[in-house]
């Protein structure tokens, strides 16, 4: 690109931003080729009304046209019959060309249909014609023709008229409302709404994010629409965030659909009541502290040194999502169950894939869907988690791991311990909720990196620096994380850039209101973190990656890429622990090459990875 189109690029950048313009995903908007970048909807209605009356301007005259020099008469010899009035009336083109006595022309749907009454013998064009010479001997010839044309003007006229009519209700109305909602937004036909748009992003290489970006393009900030007949409303600001997390479970609540439940149990943390929640979740956070975690990094250092250093030997190139999702899983299934054999790993990863993919499809028992398969994934998931915890009881097996701290509580009095369905169903949701999650940040992560070589420099040095002061093979320990200051700079530039989870949802449990914006009883907020992240008034040119920028403390609820509140991210110490040990081995042992720069994201994904998987190469340093 030249340097003088770079420049404008960033001016419209800068416009855009001042605008509110949000850039999702770590992938700007590409002013050169979105064909909306420019575009809000009054101007689209706007154009859609001229080009209504230009093309029906050139039909008229098109029609008119070839009336009057079509030198094509009909055959009289061809066998007729006639047409009833409602024909006639259906036709009113036909009759008004007819008047002329000239054989019709144009325009070409009426050609269509002319040789279709051809190709049918009892029905052909020329009865028309007949009854209009019949007309005509009984009325004042001249004074037919001039009806005849007046009622083709009035009828263009009329279509017309309507037209921009529609239209231009259509913008009025959205202008009303938008003043007497409070919060703009396009909330289309009953239920169905902008869904369709908003699975058409979801099912485009630019991610569902792109739904949201264009929409607050078109009404700004804050912004309303309608998805599977509910009303959403896109929370863009700090303020907005902080009212609804400090009023989580208050005013707000998480909602969630029937399939959610159905898979991953009506016992798990995402589901459960307020009460239960806050029992079930001070139970499990326990074994998810800083300081529990401190063998879960050791054995996760141990797992990840061993496959990078198997897949350096080899020297082929790999897809790094795929490596980075089978690595988490085994560490977690290691530090929740101690489960290491590999076929029951990969079917228990299989399984876990299908319920995570029936949590947001529809609930119906019909088999082929993902519903279907999802469920049948679950429960075979709890029959092994069934049997895992039997054998615990009975003493066959007792190794030192989540499940065990949770088995260690069975004499304790009710409210401070888990019964098995509750155990068995946070075990699949700490499962779901972290593997993809903490995958997805480790593959940006190497992204931003190989993209913003400064940083991978200083990254690095820090590293070795830690890694020079060790013993050669020897693990990281908590004290060493301890240590990586610009690692874990890294680790956060990296989770704002990514929105791995792009915007938390909850449920109004009544009328309040945000901002001054009215929200009403039942409508969905959703707290939009990326628009957050991306704010230029919070984050100084937000596009650039730039570690450094977190030197600086950073405003209360701007940076939430855990959420806040009671239902903050679980496993966020173990999610940071896990992508400190990954950029350490990474960049303290190695160096890579992106082999295929494609800045495409995975259709149908929830959350923002890149389609190719990253496939990278390594290199010993
Ligand atoms: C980079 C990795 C991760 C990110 C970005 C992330 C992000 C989040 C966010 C934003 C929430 C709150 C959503 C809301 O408020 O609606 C959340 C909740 C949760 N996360 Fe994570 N997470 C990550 C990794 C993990 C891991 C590794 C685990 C567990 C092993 C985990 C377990 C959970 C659980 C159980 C909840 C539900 C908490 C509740 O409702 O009380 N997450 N996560």
């Amino acid at each position: 690109m030249e340097e003088a189109e770079v420049e404008e690029q960033k001016q419209t950048a800068a416009v855009h931003r001042s605008k509110g313009v949000v850039y999702g995903n770590g992938r700007p908007l590409d002013y050169k080729t979105c064909p909306y970048h420019s575009t809000f909807r009054k101007p689209v209605l706007v154009t859609k009304c001229c080009y209504t009356s230009i093309l029906m301007a050139f039909w008229f005259l098109f029609d008119h046209h070839f009336l009057k020099n079509s030198t094509h008469r009909p055959d009289p010899d061809t066998p007729r019959t006639y047409p009833s009035g409602w024909d006639l009336v259906q036709q009113p083109h036909v009759w008004c060309s007819n008047l002329y006595g000239y054989e019709i022309t144009s325009p070409p749907t009426l050609r269509k249909r002319k040789a279709s009454w051809k190709s049918n013998p009892h029905h052909t064009l020329e009865p028309y014609i007949e009854l209009v010479s019949e007309k005509l001997k009984m009325l004042c010839k001249e004074g037919l023709v001039f009806l005849a044309q007046n009622y083709f003007n009035t009828t263009v006229a009329g279509i017309l008229s309507i037209t921009i009519l529609v239209l231009v209700s259509k913008v009025w109305w959205r202008q009303r409302r938008k003043n007497v909602g409070g919060i703009p937004g396009y909330l289309g036909l009953p239920f169905v709404g902008e869904t369709f748009s908003f699975l058409s992003a979801n099912n485009s290489t630019k991610g569902c994010y792109h739904f949201v970006r264009l929409r607050r393009l078109w009404h700004g900030r804050w912004f309303k629409t309608r998805l599977f007949g509910k009303i959403h409303v896109f929370v863009p600001s700090a303020e907005g965030a902080k009212a609804i997390f400090s009023n989580d479970f208050v005013q707000f609540n998480k909602g969630y659909v029937k399939s959610m439940g159905d898979a991953v149990g009506e016992k798990s943390l995402l589901c459960v009541s307020h009460e239960n929640h806050r029992r079930i979740r001070r139970l499990l956070a326990d074994p998810f502290s800083m300081t529990s975690l401190s063998k879960f990094v050791k054995e996760f250092d141990d797992m990840l040194s061993k496959r990078l250093k198997k897949l350096v030997k080899d020297g082929k190139s790999f897809v790094l999502l795929d490596f980075s999702m089978k690595i988490t899983f085994d560490s977690m299934c290691n530090m929740l169950m101690s489960l290491r054999d590999e076929s029951t790993l990969r079917q228990i990863e299989k399984d876990c894939t299908a319920v995570s993919d029936a949590m947001l499809s529809f609930p119906f028992m019909i088999p082929g869907t993902r519903y279907y398969k999802g469920i049948k994934a679950r429960n075979r998931l709890m029959e092994r988690f069934r049997e895992i915890i039997s054998r615990r009881r009975r003493g066959e097996e007792s190794p030192e791991d989540f499940l065990q701290s949770m088995l260690r509580r069975d004499s304790y009095p009710s409210n401070e311990k888990l019964d098995d369905s509750e155990i068995m169903d946070n075990l699949l949701t700490l499962i779901i909720a972290g593997q993809t999650t903490t995958a997805a940040a480790m593959m940006w992560s190497i992204k931003f990196l190989d993209e913003n070589r400064e940083a991978q420099e200083r990254l690095r040095e820090e590293q070795l620096s830690i890694l020079g002061k060790k013993e050669h093979g020897e693990l990281l320990t908590l004290e060493d994380l301890n240590k990586m200051s610009y690692g874990s700079k890294v680790v956060k530039e990296t989770l704002r850039m990514s929105n791995v989870l792009l915007w938390f949802p909850r449920v109004a449990l009544g009328d309040c209101r945000l901002e001054g914006f009215e929200i009403k009883e039942g409508w969905h907020v959703n707290i939009d973190a990326t628009c957050i992240h991306y704010d230029p008034d919070l984050y100084k040119d937000p596009m650039q990656f730039n570690p450094s920028r977190f030197d600086e403390i950073q405003k209360p609820y701007s940076f939430i890429p855990f959420g806040s509140g009671p239902r903050t991210c679980l496993g966020v110490n173990m999610a940071k622990l896990t992508m400190l040990v990954f950029l350490h081995r990474m960049t303290g042992g190695y160096k890579w090459t992106v082999d295929d720069p494609d800045p495409c994201l995975e259709k149908k994904a929830h959350i923002p990875r890149l389609r190719s998987g990253c496939p990278i190469t390594l290199k010993t340093l």
